[in-house]
């Protein structure tokens, strides 16, 4: 057989062939590949699929084929019978199409190569253009306390900074310029609108004879997926967004940038095989190709990331080097690499009410060091310095009226933070779950509804995630609609076929519970009811829209084994233990790390000033002294070495047993302490704690606020910390107490089981006390036991000291685990 001709088209399209007319039959054979993909299919691909039936020619020489599902693009190559009509003959034709192919590769990576150099080159000379033209933005990164006590990072929070946003905001449209002429050129089909229509949907699997191809080479496809099936546009037209707005694209601001920018993106996309498959190893080398495209429209981003990029780009360099001489070790998820995306409705340090901020400032950078493309998605509630204006705008229908979104991001530390920015999330940093029932109810509608399309409309580095090899995190009540919605409006319409969710209970307390009528607010499918309906005997029937999240995740976690067997029972369900045990076989604990850079004492940016010092374990002894001494004139209290410091840090509420702490007081003050408590919440027990504080002023202080830096110095300062939460699902603040040679006394609950090994007197092991019970004689013992080992056995309290610190509490042990269920969840069906 003779080759006479290689198409690439979409089906059912005409395909001229001048002069090819004759006699002989024409055969197309045929490649495919999913919508997804922009990988390189080699000829090898090609694979004989007797379409010879669906084929017709006209007298001209037009071909028309039929064949395949909508949405799928073709590589058809046409061969005629020569009369030989040996298999001889076709694998000759073969060898010299392969032979060919190996030729152009080479030519397009030695293309590729002197780009990449030339790249290089520019970008030294922009470099040191930035360097002589701007601040150095390293000079002022100190983050600082707003008056909230919300941290932030003091870096571009002046009038100056404001004015550097502007212009890197100018130059971000040209990003969006850039990324809109790409979209030319992007042969990614999941750009075409009709071809993600319902209508026109069937499911690829069906219609080709050699699905089971794609299926099988799984690890192939997923880490094609985090790197190049990634999506360019911004163009996929949404289930739920009813228009796009894009501005149109202001002057560049910087040429120079520009112009890198634009020769890095179109190389990164080129239609050519070859270099798709060389920029698809440079996308694949951790995170370098997202690198590249992200910072080079910023030049301050840019000046502050360019020892990185230098690297990167010469490390692509590298890579891409035929004598392979510098290979790089593979990312430690090895194959099972994965784009995921973490939603939540806090993320430190931009906001942050409790423990579920720290978790989703901290979690995704862990996964992003396994080598996954790691991205968080979570409102705006204030302007964040970092974050940029991507110029992505959607519409969603929230309660029937259009809402609009818009998306800022920034990358740091190797995580997309993306930064959704609504009316309905402005100005309520302070009380980011406050307004009524309905109020919060449509936020968290709105955010999902969008959060789930990120993947496709926010493009990060330079390209957008993409629905394959994709896992959400959602997490707590808040994002529990996200699994439902990524079912309802997608997979259930073979959509996002390849993208999974996990849920994770951070807090089972709150769920999201309303009147059954609130399901019109959710704006689902009539039958999709029956996820939310629930009866209890305390609520009776109602909408529980945690309820549904639990049985539309694909696994569900939560932050603590000692936990996720409390939700099991009726005492510790809350009403949701029946969905729990029905879906246990996705259910699973995982112990949550701690972000051992915010929470190191040695390195703890708030013990730097005002008389504390930071610590290790070699200058425990002084620096912690220091520490305390500094906390103890920081809050008036008499400064004294000898007496114990005892802590407490959180919400003032139920769950924290903040009552058990009050009853325990009188005695408390007995036994010659001092008492440091912070927290807000509970009006009645906020002014306990005014109340305390005035009875025993020469003892006692009660911060009522939320105040990071006083949370890490009563962290550093305290001996003791308290923590008699009547169920508590992890804890963070006894993972950090440790960490500083402070002791925890807790109710052996939950996570502070599984964390706080009780103390063994007569092996000298352990790390603090527990008592079984949440009631106040129970903790007065714990307490007890504790001041006599902090008074008589000072080798044995400098044991306990030392044990806590040199755990290993970071968040690489758990995050090897979310990785375990993340690919659990990657291979359900
Ligand atoms: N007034 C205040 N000022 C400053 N900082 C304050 C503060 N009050 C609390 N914090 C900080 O908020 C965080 C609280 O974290 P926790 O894990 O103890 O509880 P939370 O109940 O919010 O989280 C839920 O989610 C987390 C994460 O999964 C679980 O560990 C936990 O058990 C579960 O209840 C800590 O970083 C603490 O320092």
């Amino acid at each position: 057989m003779a080759s006479i001709g290689t198409v690439q088209t979409a089906i059912d399209s005409s395909i001229l062939l001048h002069g090819r007319n004759c006699h002989r039959p024409i055969i197309p054979i045929l490649a495919y590949r999913s919508k997804k993909s922009v990988d390189a299919w080699g000829l090898t691909n090609f694979h004989t699929v007797g379409f010879s039936r669906n084929l017709c020619q006209d007298n001209v020489g037009r071909l028309s084929l039929c064949c395949g599902s909508a949405g799928w693009r073709w590589r058809i190559k046409f061969v005629q019978a020569t009369g030989k009509g040996s298999e001889e003959a076709e694998s000759d034709d073969e060898q010299d199409d392969a032979l060919q192919a190996t030729i152009e590769k080479s030519k397009k990576v030695l293309a590729m190569q002197r780009d990449l150099l030339k790249q290089i080159a520019e970008r030294k000379k922009l470099v040191s253009s930035i360097k002589s033209s701007i601040i150095d933005p390293e000079s002022n990164e100190l983050p600082y306390e707003d008056s909230n006590g919300t941290f932030l990072s003091n870096r571009m929070a002046t009038t100056e900074g404001d004015k550097i946003n502007e212009d890197l905001d100018h130059e971000s449209l040209s990003t969006s310029s850039v990324h809109s002429a790409v979209n030319d050129v992007n042969e990614n089909p999941a750009s075409t609108s009709s071809e993600y229509s319902f209508a026109n949907m069937t499911e690829p699997g069906k219609d080709l004879p050699h699905n089971e191809i794609f299926f099988e080479s799984k690890p192939e496809r997923q880490l094609k997926a985090t790197t190049s099936e990634t999506v360019q546009s911004q163009d996929v037209p949404s289930a739920l967004s009813k228009s796009s707005v894009t501005p149109s694209p202001e002057p560049f601001s910087n040429k120079n940038s520009y112009k890198w920018l634009n020769n890095a993106t179109e190389t990164s996309i080129s239609g050519s095989e070859t270099s798709t498959k060389v920029d698809s190893d440079k996308l694949k080398d951790a995170n370098v190709g997202t690198t590249i495209l992200s910072d080079a429209p910023s030049s301050l981003k840019y000046q502050k990331n360019k020892d990185a990029q230098e690297s990167s780009l010469e490390e692509n360099v590298k890579v891409q080097d035929p004598a392979g001489e510098d290979v790089k070790p593979p990312p430690l998820a090895g194959p099972n690499v994965m784009n995921i995306i973490l939603v939540a409705a806090e993320c430190a340090p931009w906001s942050k009410t409790g423990g579920l901020g720290d978790v989703a400032g901290a979690l995704p950078k862990a996964l992003a060091r396994r080598g996954h493309r790691v991205m968080v998605v979570a409102p705006r509630y204030s302007n964040y310095a970092e974050p940029q204006n991507s110029q992505v705008r959607k519409i969603y229908k929230v309660d029937g009226q259009d809402m609009e979104v818009t998306y800022f991001q920034a990358y740091i530390d190797g995580v997309d933070f993306v930064f959704m920015d609504s009316p309905m999330f402005r100005h309520i940093e302070n009380n980011i779950y406050g307004g009524n029932r309905v109020d919060i109810l449509k936020r968290m509608v709105l955010f999902c509804k969008a959060a789930v399309e990120v993947p496709w409309h926010v493009p990060c580095g330079g390209f957008c995630y993409g629905d394959g090899n994709l896992v959400f995190i959602a997490n707590d009540w808040h994002t529990a609609l996200l699994p439902v919605y990524l079912k309802a409006y997608y997979r259930d319409n073979g959509l996002m076929k390849y993208t999974r969710s996990v849920l994770v209970i951070h807090n089972i307390a709150h769920q999201g519970r309303g009147p059954v009528d609130d399901f019109s607010y959710v704006d689902l499918p009539p039958h999709y009811l029956d996820l939310f309906r629930l009866y209890d005997p305390v609520g009776g029937e109602h909408f529980n829209i945690f309820a549904a999240g639990l049985k539309a995740a694909d696994r569900v976690l939560t932050v603590s084994h000692g936990y996720s067997w409390e939700l099991k029972t009726s005492e510790g369900g809350w009403g949701l233990h029946g969905i729990i045990n029905e879906n246990d076989w996705k259910f699973r604990g995982i112990v949550n790390g701690i972000d051992t850079k915010d929470w190191n004492p040695k390195l703890d940016i708030f013990l730097q000033s005002d008389g504390y010092v930071n610590y290790s374990l070699d200058t425990l002894q002084t620096g912690k002294a220091q520490c305390k001494a500094a906390l103890q004139k920081e809050l008036g209290l008499p400064v004294r070495a000898d007496v114990p410091l005892i802590g407490f840090i959180g919400r003032l509420d139920h769950q924290k047993g903040v009552d058990l702490i009050a009853k325990a007081v009188p005695w408390m003050m007995d036994q010659d302490v001092q008492l440091v408590m912070l927290g807000t919440g509970r009006p009645d027990l906020e002014r306990m704690l005014r109340h305390f504080e005035g009875v025993y002023s020469d003892r006692v202080r009660g911060w009522v606020g939320f105040s990071v830096k006083t949370a890490h110095r009563i962290t550093a300062g305290a001996d003791i910390l308290l923590m008699p939460s009547r169920f508590e699902p992890c804890g963070l603040n006894q993972l950090y107490a440790m960490c500083y040679g402070t002791i925890p006394v807790v109710h052996a609950v939950g996570g502070l089981r599984d964390t706080v090994q009780p103390f063994n007197p007569f092996e000298e092991t352990g790390l603090g006390w527990t008592f079984g019970r949440a009631e106040a004689n129970e903790l007065i013992n714990a307490l007890g036991n504790c001041l006599i080992t902090y008074r008589q056995y000072k080798k044995s309290w400098e044991g306990l000291q030392r044990r806590g610190m040199t755990q290993d509490l970071s968040w690489d042990n758990a995050a090897q685990n979310y990785e375990e269920v993340l690919i659990a969840a990657k291979y359900q069906w």
